[in-house]
């Protein structure tokens, strides 16, 4: 069975993420390429990595008006990731665009609340909803616009699935027992987040950091 770990491969440098990448090929679902990545590779560092042969799922969390989104997707040809992600808070208009411009291939998600944030940070952005009740509307939201799916804590997706029983779910904020938090405030483990309806683990520095990356993911494979 295909995995459904995609390891995040966050750094700008692109003989190490080449490196990772490698290691990880045969055992991961793909790779994840994010802002880190491209802000320093662009999308011929993208190229490169997807010419490894791993599926690429390329997260550059659009946020903008629904012709500046469009217009993006579009400047990213020949690139065609299996997944890619917008921002749902941007909007329907946005959401409904953004998939008319991805290539057919390319499943769209919507980012619904980052799982670095936590109740007081959305009260702090004045966001009155807790993480829960958020994701839940802006899941909604994205399923009404045509998306594929939605990024969200494991927190969220058992209630998320029950609403929407095909979509595909991207999980991460994923850490193994005995891993560091880090920056990252709504966690769940591997299993627990399988067990609860994900499409998708995203998984990065349990992995990345690791001595030795492809035994880290290993290890993480073997708990599901
Ligand atoms: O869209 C994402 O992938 C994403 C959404 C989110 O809410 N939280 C989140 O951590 N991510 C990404 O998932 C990865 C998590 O990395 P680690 O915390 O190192 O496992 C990073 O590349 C983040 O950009």
């Amino acid at each position: 069975m295909t995995s459904p770990i995609f390891v995040a491969i966050d750094t700008p440098d692109l003989d190490r993420a080449r490196a990772i990448a490698t290691a990880v090929k045969g055992q991961a679902g793909g790779v994840k390429l994010g802002l880190e990545f491209f802000s320093h590779n662009g999308r011929h560092g993208v190229m490169e990595i997807a010419e490894l042969g791993l599926p690429i799922f390329l997260d550059l969390k659009f946020h903008d008006i629904p012709n500046t989104v469009a217009k993006a997707i579009q400047a990213l040809a020949p690139v065609v990731p299996a997944v890619m992600t917008v921002h749902a808070a941007g909007g329907r208009a946005m959401m409904e665009a953004a998939k008319a411009a991805a290539p057919a291939d390319t499943r769209v998600v919507g980012v619904t609340v980052l799982t670095s944030l936590d109740a007081g940070d959305l009260g702090s952005i004045g966001v009155a909803a807790d993480p829960h009740a958020q994701v839940e509307r802006l899941a909604a939201l994205a399923q009404e616009a045509g998306l594929d799916g939605i990024v969200c804590s494991g927190n969220e997706v058992a209630a998320a699935r029950k609403a929407w029983k095909d979509g595909y779910f991207v999980i991460p904020g994923i850490r193994p027992a005995q891993s560091g938090v880090g920056d990252q405030k709504r966690v769940m483990t591997p299993r627990a987040a399988m067990d609860a309806g994900a499409s998708m683990l995203v998984i990065g520095r349990p992995v990345t950091e690791a001595e030795h990356p492809a035994a880290a993911l290993r290890e993480i494979a073997a708990t599901l």
